[in-house]
Formats: structure tokens, sequence, C-alpha cells
């Protein structure tokens, strides 16, 4: 059973990978995750200096799981460039960036340019859009589609973008055409849905400090919609664009319903930081024990054949 998978030439021996902010932030973790069963390392964006983050508590698991305002605590560029250097790894890694603002965006992307020890940049367009306070960048279409325009202009490696949820089809549709206009090396679908509030009734308050309580929801309740993204961008989207999901993937099974829906590879976020490490070889076990009851030979054989009726 080959479960492995190819995100536009890059060989990813196993299609499940951890998500971008989940235990990948320090040296250790990143160490542990290239030594783990991940199939590749996927970083946590980053900015130009290291960031502290936002006050604790900034993330709260619970029971449909979770929600975060970290607000991007990082190791800075240099960092992730630096260990991407000098890793000795054949392992794939996603070097994931999310500047605070499109002109930073820019220079971390400028120093990028010039590294050659990574597979391909994932993009954070769940990035804040400074100029207008706490509007992100995948909500303003126009922005988008500028910020995109320049940036291939210089920006000549591979690329992928990280996607916060849309709801809308016209917002799927003006995405992709978006999109489809640039040499964009993947897509992942999605990023937390953006202000939710979680409350502890007996404190009769909000669980987490920053930004009043408001924060990132991931986990098992997010799975509906992050399909349905994964649906509708395999839908749009050039052919030619691998797409891969993220959102509430705790099994086997979840896994192998992102594929079914189109899905070239998986993230895995929430869980990974439940479980750690074995998540991992527990999520390959769970897909394979599917694919051998299907007689499956590989994610081919049923990428994308979702059955409508
Ligand atoms: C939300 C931002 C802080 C602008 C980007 C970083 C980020 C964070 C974060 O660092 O708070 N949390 C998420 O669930 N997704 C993200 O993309």
């Amino acid at each position: 059973i080959d479960i492995s998978t190819n995100i536009n030439g890059i060989k990813i021996s196993s299609c499940i990978m951890n998500a971008s902010g989940i235990l990948c932030c320090t040296e250790k973790e990143l160490y542990n995750l290239m030594m783990s069963s991940s199939g590749a390392v996927v970083t946590k964006s980053c900015t130009i200096k290291p960031r502290k983050g936002n006050l604790k508590p900034r993330y709260f698991e619970w029971k449909g799981g979770s929600i975060n305002s970290m607000g991007l605590p990082n190791l800075g560029i240099d960092f992730y460039l630096n260990f991407l250097e000098k890793k000795n790894s054949k392992k794939p890694f996603l070097l994931s960036i999310s500047g605070l603002s499109i002109e930073e965006n820019y220079l971390i992307l400028r120093k990028a340019n010039i590294s050659s020890n990574m597979n391909a940049i994932e993009l954070n367009l769940s990035c804040p859009n400074l100029l207008e306070k706490d509007k992100i960048l995948g909500y303003d279409f126009s922005k988008i589609s500028d910020f995109l325009e320049n940036l291939f202009q210089f920006y000549k490696k591979p690329l992928g973008v990280k996607l916060p949820p849309y709801f809308e089809d016209f917002h799927f549709r003006k995405m992709a055409f978006i999109l489809n206009k640039y040499p964009i090396y993947f897509v992942t679908c999605i990023n937390s849905l953006p202000n939710g509030i979680c409350i502890d009734i007996n404190k009769e308050s909000v669980v987490i400090h920053p930004k009043k309580g408001f924060g990132g929801i991931g986990g098992l309740s997010i799975k509906p919609f992050a399909l349905a993204n994964v649906r509708k961008f395999y839908t749009y989207l050039r052919k030619d664009i691998p797409i891969i999901g993220c959102g509430g993937i705790c099994t086997g099974k979840d896994v192998f319903e992102y594929i079914l829906c189109g899905a070239s590879a998986v993230q895995i976020g929430t869980q990974f930081l439940k479980e750690g490490i074995p998540v991992f070889d527990r999520l390959i076990k769970e897909l394979i024990t599917i694919l051998k009851n299907k007689n499956y030979s590989s994610l081919n054989s049923f990428k994308g054949k979702l059955n409508v009726f």
C-alpha cells in the first residue's frame, strides 16, 4: 500500500504531516519532527524578528477541539533559514511565513529567496493586513491579487499558500481565479476558524487571555468546513495545483475523507498537540487498514472521487 504523495515534484513519503504552528517552533521540536513519521516538516509561521507572542493562557483545549490566540510566537526568519542550512535530513521542509504586513512579507521572502535548503514556502494568508486593524489578508481579495502580482515578479522558488476558511461559493471562485493566475505550488486549506470564543461557566469567563477571549478555532468541530474548502478548491483550482487538507483530523478515516475530497496530503494540528509524535504512526496505520479493506493500492485510486447523489 503506497500512501506517499508528490506535491508538484516534492516527493513526500507519507501524505500525513504536521500543521504549521503545532510543536514546530524550536530547534528541538523541528528535530523531533524531522526524525518522526511525519511526511514533511512544516515550521511555525515566522516573522522578520523573533516574537514572544501573546500573554498566556493563549491556547485552550475543549471537547470540540482547540482555541488559540498565540500571537505568532516564533524564533524569526534567520533562525529557520539557519536551521534549514544545517539540517542533514532528506525530509521535505515547508517554511511557513506570516509577516505582520505585506511589506514584511516581501522582506522575509527576499531572505528566503537566497536559501537553498527548503523545499517550499507556505505563505500564511491569515497574516494580518495591518492597514485595516485585525483584518486578515486572506479576506481582502484585491490586496491579495496585488500582493501575489508583485511577489511573483521576484520570488521564483516553490511557494504555496495557507488559506483561511471561506464560506460562500463566490469567494471560492474569486480566490481560485486569483490563484490560478500564478505558479502556486500548493494550497493548504484551512487555517483555524477566526474569532471564536470558548467559555468556562464556573468562572463565567472566557478561557484565553488575549483579544478578550477571541481566538482561532481548530480541531474536530471545524472538519466539515475544512472538507468543504478542500472540495471547493479541488473543483475550482487548476488541476496542477495540489491541495493539502488541514482541520480536525483525528483518525485515519478523517485522512481518507480529505483525500476523497481531492487533497493530495494532510496536516495535523490540534490532534498532534494532544497526542504528540506518536499521532503520525497511528494515523498511517489506520489509513493503511482502510485502504487494505477497500482494496486501494495508492491515494490515486480514490483521490477526489467523492460521490454525490
Ligand atoms: C493569526 C496570526 C497571528 C495573524 C497568524 C498566526 C496564527 C496563529 C497565531 O500565531 O496566533 N494561530 C492560528 O491558529 N493560525 C495562525 O495563522
